[in-house]
């Protein structure tokens, strides 16, 4: 099969990781599309950053009823900060039989030259690049190819800090992902 892997921090997931996710898996020939949960993303703080196994259980909320949208932890059992060439290779080792294929945002792909063997990422992955708001996509590779896809100007920093200051994230996130959010007083 041919996977898809959304690799973020998801803190929280919003509506705009899920429309890009579904913009990609409608618009290729991709089979499923994993969201593969980062405990650390290696340029963040860990500020507000809230338990892995949250963040993991949103993500599982969100997509439950998207039938070719599955939630991965493979990066919590994996050294930390989360480096995603070293995620792709063990992937790659691990289910032989699927082809994989990343997808990078237009603000993740301006510093892309900064990840860790980026070469070797280009050299042995496709990758599926939808633009962001502020980012033109500026990154020419024959291995890398740009989907139309809306552009949205949603944030897990703007949810976040509008939850800190009692403002309401309603049609923000999905229904389910705001609740869990309000029982458990995540970033409150
Ligand atoms: N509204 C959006 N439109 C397009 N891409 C997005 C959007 N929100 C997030 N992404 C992409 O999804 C990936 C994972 O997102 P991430 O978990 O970092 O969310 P975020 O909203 O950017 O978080 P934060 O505000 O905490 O930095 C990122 O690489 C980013 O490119
Ligand atoms: O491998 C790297 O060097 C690298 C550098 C920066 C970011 N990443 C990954 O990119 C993904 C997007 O992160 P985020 O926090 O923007 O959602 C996340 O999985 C990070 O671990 C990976």
């Amino acid at each position: 099969m041919k996977i898809g892997l959304y690799f973020g921090s998801f803190n929280p997931i919003h509506i705009g990781h899920l429309i890009i996710a579904n913009t990609l898996y409608d618009r290729t020939d991709l089979d499923e599309v994993w969201f593969v949960v980062s405990p650390q993303n290696p340029f963040k703080k860990r500020q507000s950053l809230v338990h892995e196994f949250d963040r993991l259980r949103m993500v599982e909320l969100a997509i439950e009823d998207h039938f070719h949208f599955r939630a991965s932890d493979v990066e919590f059992r994996m050294p930390k900060p989360s480096y995603t060439i070293d995620t792709l290779t063990y992937l790659s080792e691990q289910h032989p039989q699927h082809q994989f294929v990343l997808f990078l945002g237009s603000d993740n792909l301006k510093h892309f030259k900064k990840w860790k063997n980026y070469e070797a990422i280009l050299e042995h992955y496709e990758i599926l690049v939808y633009p962001r708001p502020g980012d033109p996509v500026s990154f020419e590779h024959p291995k890398v190819r740009t989907i139309e896809a809306p552009l949205l100007d949603i944030s897990a920093t703007f949810i976040r800090k509008s939850i800190q200051e009692g403002h309401s994230v309603k049609y923000l996130l999905p229904e389910k992902v705001e609740e869990y959010i309000l029982a458990k007083k995540l970033y409150q």
